[in-house]
């Protein structure tokens, strides 16, 4: 997968070189490009930003230089793509974090690993010219998606989010030790449900045992204990999702009646 990502803070994308997306870059897995978005400006203060029409408080990004600064990255990364046979004419999805976007869920992360190339455009002050996300919707997929309900003072928080989120689940990014078959809100038996308690050694730690039933050995009790844990915990912290599980449970079942 190709990454692009156009941003006035690269020093805050550092952390997309270490651990697992970094690992996945140095294993050819993940191919991430930063882009200064100050690059295109044509001023010498090199302005990113202007008052926003009609009033209102803060300032909105300039269309400009997002606007030339996309051109490049379509036009470099079709090139690169090209080369490696993805076909002429490639074009990325274009990610914007927005407080106004979808929800980057589990699910839409799903689908954005499925992608050959993403393009990132985090934005600061009050976002970016609505007609930079109209004219790019144009030319590419576009997805604004919000990482949660609360504020941000920018988008690179969220595009560190949403790259590990989507790394972790390309093929051989993470080792079998690190499966993300169980994954809280992924497809499958314990779908929509959180993880319950995890244990390791020493079987006692300051007075506290581990449960017995994990000492075991009984793979069938052990899993049902785990199911179990796992309905409390969502019960206690997403009482939201235990319909959701119900309902998937309930339809899993009447499908097999
Ligand atoms: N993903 C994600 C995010 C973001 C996010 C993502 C991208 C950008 C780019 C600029 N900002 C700052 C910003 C904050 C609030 C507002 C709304 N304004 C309405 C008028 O009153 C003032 C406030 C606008 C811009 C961003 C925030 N925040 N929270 C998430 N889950």
């Amino acid at each position: 997968m190709r990454i692009d990502v156009v941003t006035i803070f690269p020093e805050y994308l550092e952390p997309l070189n270490v651990s697992l997306v970094g690992k996945a870059r140095a294993r050819g897995r993940l191919d991430i490009h930063l882009h200064h978005l100050r690059d295109w400006t044509t001023d010498v203060h090199r302005t990113v930003d202007d008052t926003p029409y009609g009033g209102g408080p803060g300032m909105v990004m300039k269309p400009e230089p997002w606007g030339a600064a996309l051109d490049a990255v379509l036009e470099r990364g079709a090139e690169e793509l090209a080369g490696r046979g993805l076909g002429e004419g490639a074009v990325p999805t274009l990610v914007v974090p927005t407080p106004s976007g979808r929800p980057f869920t589990q699910e839409l992360a799903q689908r954005l690993a499925a992608e050959p190339w993403l393009a990132f455009a985090p934005a600061r002050y009050e976002g970016i010219d609505r007609r930079v996300i109209e004219e790019a919707a144009d030319r590419m997929p576009v997805v604004e998606a919000s990482i949660g309900d609360y504020v941000l003072a920018g988008g690179e928080v969220a595009v560190l989010v949403m790259v590990e989120a989507v790394a972790r689940l390309l093929p051989g990014v993470l080792g079998n030790a690190e499966s993300h078959r169980d994954d809280s809100f992924a497809a499958g038996a314990m779908a929509d449900l959180l993880e319950g308690p995890v244990y390791t050694k020493p079987a006692e730690w300051r007075g506290r045992a581990v449960p017995e039933v994990l000492l075991s050995g009984n793979h069938g009790l052990i899993a049902r204990w785990r199911r179990e844990q796992a309905f409390r915990r969502t019960l206690a912290m997403r009482p939201d999702l235990v319909g959701r599980w119900e309902k998937a449970a309930f339809d899993k079942h009447d499908r097999k009646a």
